[in-house]
């Protein structure tokens, strides 16, 4: 490796001697690396004491060769590198050069000096650091040859040039010692935090998680290998971390799995200090509270959050209140750091130069640790929860932007007429800061939430949408589905044949006849079902089952089995004009059709004057018959009217039925059957029928077909039509018509409603109507409802009326 760099250094000094600055910057970067893998491996007990002369002297090759060389400001040397700091200029960038090579890796003397130091030197670095403000103002102006930095003489001499480089920090990777191992890592945090401005990171579990791994792990290379996730947040540069990724997977043969870029995106919130640090260094102070951890951790360090709170306090003025020291414990962390937003800090990367194991871990655990995670923001991240949970409500609500205003939600919301935008409140980070990730599971949450028709985003959208409703059929659909009338040809199953078989058997020569019979044919039965509407579903033909021929042995034939044909309730059966069957039943059936009888087998002729009868019979075939259905609807009560009477309002006024209702005629095109329901839990069907217009029974507008339906009402129920210059015409226009279907049916018991009387001007026309006929007349509104109740009653009046001459003989 020191051959190695020797080389490197070599080669930079002839490609910028040659004016190449690619190659010269490549270069660089190699070297770069090979003195931060130096650094890392320094660490350790084992190889610290042989890697130290080659890191001095790679150190000392370097420095030497910038100082006959400035370098380019704009070169970068990757993470920490050069031209990567804001600030400080060229100068800065070689102090940032020196210190990306520094952590882990402090100057000989000073190496030599902290190797002996014992836990003791914790406390003196938080004297050794510079002033905030001075960390803008970095520069490292070697004092010595080589690499080392300036070695305080006392440890309350504040170093020079540590912009992001605590010499304690140094000390304390070097330090071996399990009891000091808390101070490596007060240190690096506090180096961190104090370029990264986020505040005093507070980690409890921080420093029990270091010193297990320095205790454990103290001699384990691997664990000391920096952790890449840190280095984007810090830098900015995703890619300058896969570089270094691949870097190391070819150099070592192995790439660094804590070095993965998607662990930020496994900690959106992340470390406190490192995206609080990149969200001030490169947005300032835009960032909502919520975005950071920055309160989960929030300012255990009372001394930090002292010393910077003034320019914390400008950072944001809102995120101060949650510095609060939280954790006593933490308040050894390092005050000699520059708090200014332009730190690169690369030194602090090193202090972090802890293993997968023990670093994750313990950022897990702090993270879950203090109480305010209850108010996390990210909506994207927490799993998918019931409807109503709390955590819904508190991801929604707990997120407010800086000016107190809740942000409008970014999720889309699943209708069922496509995709809207929720207007409901989210987090910034929903908004803003959705990784690919956290993309890919928000559409799967979505698709699934589409699925279910809900919401779980955020609490204005987590309501139930409710139960998609049984979309209505149109009149026009109903009609396309309503059948009341069918013709149908039946033909039952035919007769299996008999067999002519006769038994055989070794050394029986004469076994006689075992021909079985033929199975019967099936029978088609039309059955009544109630759950049936209509008679579309009913074939035009049907053919019955045939039963099974009779085999050898006396075995008979299978025979067919029926078949059956739902109808609704109502349905008459008519051959040739002729009612064969009225099915007025739920359950009633009607053997339309019977089966041919099956054949005889010849053992069927077996007699003593034929022993061995030849004789088999075919079987029968199958009865056939062409019949017509018709269906005549089933109701208590008909409304019968003129179109645009008000008949379907009027049924949806007084029963759970949806007819459709428009204001031109003829809307209806089918009965509809509606249920009223009385308190003694008697129930009266009420149909609507299409409308009746003058002429009806010479097949004018509708017809007379409809009337059918009213056939088979107990009670008629006139519905007419008060804004019409004169309703008592059309009650006898009506009349007429039922007469002229079917004379008597106008007789049957009915009531005259006289429908719109809310309508100005029809109380004059009911005095009128009432003067010209006997019947009772109920004036109702079936637009406002007004006088249903009358009619409701005065139907159970007529209908009680009606069962009690049930023992009369029908007259229709
Ligand atoms: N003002 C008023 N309008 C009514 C009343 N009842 C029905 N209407 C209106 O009359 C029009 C026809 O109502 P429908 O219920 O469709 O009449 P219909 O007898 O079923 O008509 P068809 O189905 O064509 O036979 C609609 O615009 C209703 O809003 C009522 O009591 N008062
Ligand atoms: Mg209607």
């Amino acid at each position: 490796m020191l051959d190695e760099n020797h080389h490197l250094i070599q080669c930079i000094m002839d490609y910028q001697s040659k004016g190449k600055t690619a190659e010269c910057t490549q270069y660089q970067q190699i070297l770069h690396r090979n003195l931060v893998y130096l650094a890392t491996i320094a660490d350790t007990n084992q190889n610290m004491q042989s890697l130290l002369p080659a890191v001095c002297l790679s150190s000392f090759f370097l420095s030497t060769y910038l100082k006959q060389h400035p370098p380019n400001p704009s070169m970068s040397l990757g993470p920490g590198g050069l031209g990567s700091s804001p600030v400080g200029q060229s100068l800065h960038s070689q102090t940032n050069l020196n210190d990306s090579a520094s952590p882990g890796m402090p100057p000989t003397s000073l190496m030599q000096t902290q190797l002996s130091n014992g836990p003791g030197q914790a406390p003196t670095q938080q004297q050794c650091g510079p002033a905030p403000g001075s960390a803008p103002s970095m520069s490292l102006p070697s004092s010595g040859p080589g690499y080392n930095h300036p070695v305080p003489n006392s440890q309350g001499t504040p170093l020079q040039g540590q912009g992001g480089y605590p010499p304690a920090a140094a000390r304390a990777n070097l330090n071996m010692q399990p009891g000091q191992v808390p101070l490596m890592h007060q240190q690096g945090v506090g180096a961190h935090y104090a370029s990264s401005q986020t505040g005093a990171p507070h980690y409890p579990g921080q420093q029990a998680m270091g010193m297990m791994g320095q205790g454990n792990q103290g001699n384990n290379m691997m664990p000391q290998r920096p952790i890449g996730s840190y280095r984007p947040t810090q830098q900015g540069s995703a890619q300058q971390l896969m570089g270094q990724e691949e870097f190391y997977t070819e150099q070592y043969g192995h790439a660094a799995t804590s070095r993965e870029p998607s662990v930020q995106q496994y900690y959106p919130d992340g470390h406190g200090e490192y995206s609080y640090q990149h969200s001030y260094g490169e947005q300032g102070c835009d960032r909502s509270f919520e975005d950071s951890s920055q309160h989960y951790y929030g300012g255990g360090n009372t001394q930090y959050s002292q010393q910077q709170q003034t320019q914390y306090q400008q950072a944001s003025n809102q995120q101060q209140q949650f510095n609060q020291p939280q954790y006593p414990s933490q308040l050894g962390y390092g005050q000699s750091q520059g708090y200014g937003p332009a730190q690169g800090a690369p030194a602090q990367y090193s202090q972090y130069q802890q293993g997968p194991g023990q670093q994750y871990p313990s950022f897990r655990s702090t993270q879950t640790a203090p109480s305010a995670q209850t108010t996390r923001p990210y909506t994207y991240e927490q799993p998918p929860r019931p409807l109503g949970s709390p955590g819904v409500a508190v991801s929604g609500a707990s997120d407010v932007s800086g000016d107190g205003e809740p942000k409008s939600c970014a999720c889309l919301t699943g209708t069922r007429r496509g995709r809207s935008r929720c207007a409901g409140p989210t987090s910034s980070a929903t908004s803003a800061g959705a990784s690919r990730s956290n993309r890919a599971a928000m559409a799967t949450r979505l698709a699934l939430r589409l699925r279910r028709n809900l919401s779980l985003s955020c609490q204005a959208c987590a309501r139930a949408r409710g139960r998609p409703q049984k979309h209505e059929l149109s009149e026009k659909q109903l009609t396309r589905y309503f059948v009341d009338h069918r013709r149908v040809k039946l033909e039952a199953g035919s007769g299996g044949k008999g067999a002519c078989t006769f038994h055989s058997e070794p050394r029986k020569e004469w076994g006689g006849p075992d021909g079985g019979n033929g199975g019967n044919g099936g029978d088609i039965v039309i059955e009544v079902n109630k759950q049936v509407k209509s008679l579309s579903l009913v074939s035009a033909v049907y053919r019955g089952q045939d039963g099974e021929a009779g085999g050898s042995k006396n075995c008979y034939g299978r025979n067919g089995s029926s078949s059956y044909i739902s109808v609704p309730v109502g349905t008459i059966v008519k051959e040739q004009g002729r009612v064969v069957a009225d099915l007025a039943c739920h359950g009633q059936q009607f053997v339309a059709v019977h089966g041919g009888a099956g054949g005889k087998g010849n053992r069927f002729f077996l007699s003593n004057e034929n022993r061995a009868p030849m004789t088999a019979t075919p079987g029968e075939r199958g009865e056939a018959r062409v019949l017509h259905l018709e269906l005549r609807t089933m109701a208590h009560a008909g409304l019968v009217g003129f179109p645009n009477a008000g008949k379907s309002s009027l049924l949806r006024a007084v029963s759970n039925a949806r007819p459709a209702v428009a204001a031109y005629p003829f809307t209806t095109l089918n009965p509809h059957v509606g249920i009223v329901r009385y308190r003694d839990h008697e129930q009266l069907a009420v149909a609507d029928i299409p409308g009746l217009i003058r002429g009806a029974h010479l097949n004018r507008g509708l017809g007379i077909s409809f009337l059918c339906h009213i056939e088979r009402c107990h009670v008629l129920l006139f519905v007419l039509d008060m804004t019409s210059s004169e309703p008592w015409e059309q009650l006898r226009d009506l009349r007429y018509e039922l007469d002229q279907y079917e004379p008597g049916l106008s007789a049957r018991p009915h009531a005259i409603v006289a429908n719109k009387m809310d309508v100005a001007g029809t109380l004059d026309k009911l005095d009128t109507l009432r003067g010209r006929v006997t019947q009772r007349v109920i004036p109702v509104s079936a637009l406002t409802g007004q006088n249903t109740e009358e009619l409701i009653l005065y139907l159970r009046e007529l209908y009680d009326g009606q069962q009690q001459c049930k023992e009369k003989p029908a007259t229709w």
